[in-house]
């Protein structure tokens, strides 16, 4: 492996990106570094029968989500250790109209910012109580709503020192799997923003505070959890920033 990178180089690299047009990233941003090695570099290929493809790929039926798939924090016996929350949001088209039947999944590290996954061997403990994913589909609202806990940060060897700012994957999986998008929430107020280069290749700093929830106190449950609220507009120019699918 190559020397890892310091954090002024990342600090160089993020400078020279900032602010350049579009919400978008780049799909090779030399700061997050897997990004230069797992881009396509042959241009996209155009799927000739598109609903072809759709008919024919796996779906999921209403009936594969369970009204329990939303609270992480009750697939054990015991309790997770860490800080309860209620992640609210809804999922928007571009018109601000409901997406409704959306499936939603999340994972995430937990409080200790450990990942249930062989390849995360860092020094922090697994929760035995805690698996870390979850899912839920919108309501006729376009609401989703998930009970978990406040993940860590977690460190990711992108670069010395390398510490991902708390966050919560998210896909959102449509009719098809043609349809699904993947995206990241953070919770506000983290130090560690500026340092990342993931939450920094998305070049507009608008873009970038809608990936962050609002800590919404009228949604903190007395005495279980604290409320974030986080909207995801699927398209248009108040669209959230996705990783996959566009
Ligand atoms: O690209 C990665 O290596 C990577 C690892 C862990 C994360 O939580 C993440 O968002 C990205």
């Amino acid at each position: 492996m190559s020397e890892p990178l310091k954090q002024a180089d990342i600090d160089q690299e993020i400078a020279a990106r900032a602010g350049e047009p579009g919400d978008h990233p780049a799909r090779d941003y030399a700061p997050y570094r897997s990004t230069l090695l797992r881009h396509p570099k042959q241009p996209l290929v155009a799927i000739k029968d598109p609903e072809a493809a759709e008919l024919s790929g796996p779906v999921f039926g209403v009936s594969d989500v369970t009204p329990f798939d939303n609270d992480l924090t009750k697939q054990h016996l015991g309790e997770p250790l860490g800080e309860r929350i209620t992640v609210r949001g809804r999922v928007l088209d571009r018109q601000g109209r409901p997406v409704r039947g959306q499936l939603v999944e999340i994972w995430q590290a937990n409080s200790a910012g450990r990942y249930l996954h062989q390849r995360d061997d860092h020094p922090a403990p697994l929760d035995p109580n805690f698996t870390g994913v979850g899912r839920c589909l919108t309501d006729d609202d376009g609401n989703y709503l998930f009970t978990t806990i406040k993940p860590g940060p977690y460190p990711w060897r992108n670069h010395l020192n390398a510490w991902r700012p708390a966050h919560i994957h998210f896909s959102l999986f449509g009719t098809a799997f043609t349809q699904r998008l993947v995206t990241q929430m953070y919770f506000p107020g983290d130090p560690l923003f500026p340092y990342d280069p993931i939450m920094q290749s998305v070049t507009d700093e608008r873009a970038r505070q809608r990936l962050v929830a609002d800590y919404v106190h009228d949604l903190s449950e007395p005495e279980f959890s604290l409320g974030y609220r986080w909207d995801i507009v699927l398209d248009g120019p108040t669209a959230t920033w996705m990783e996959e699918g566009r």
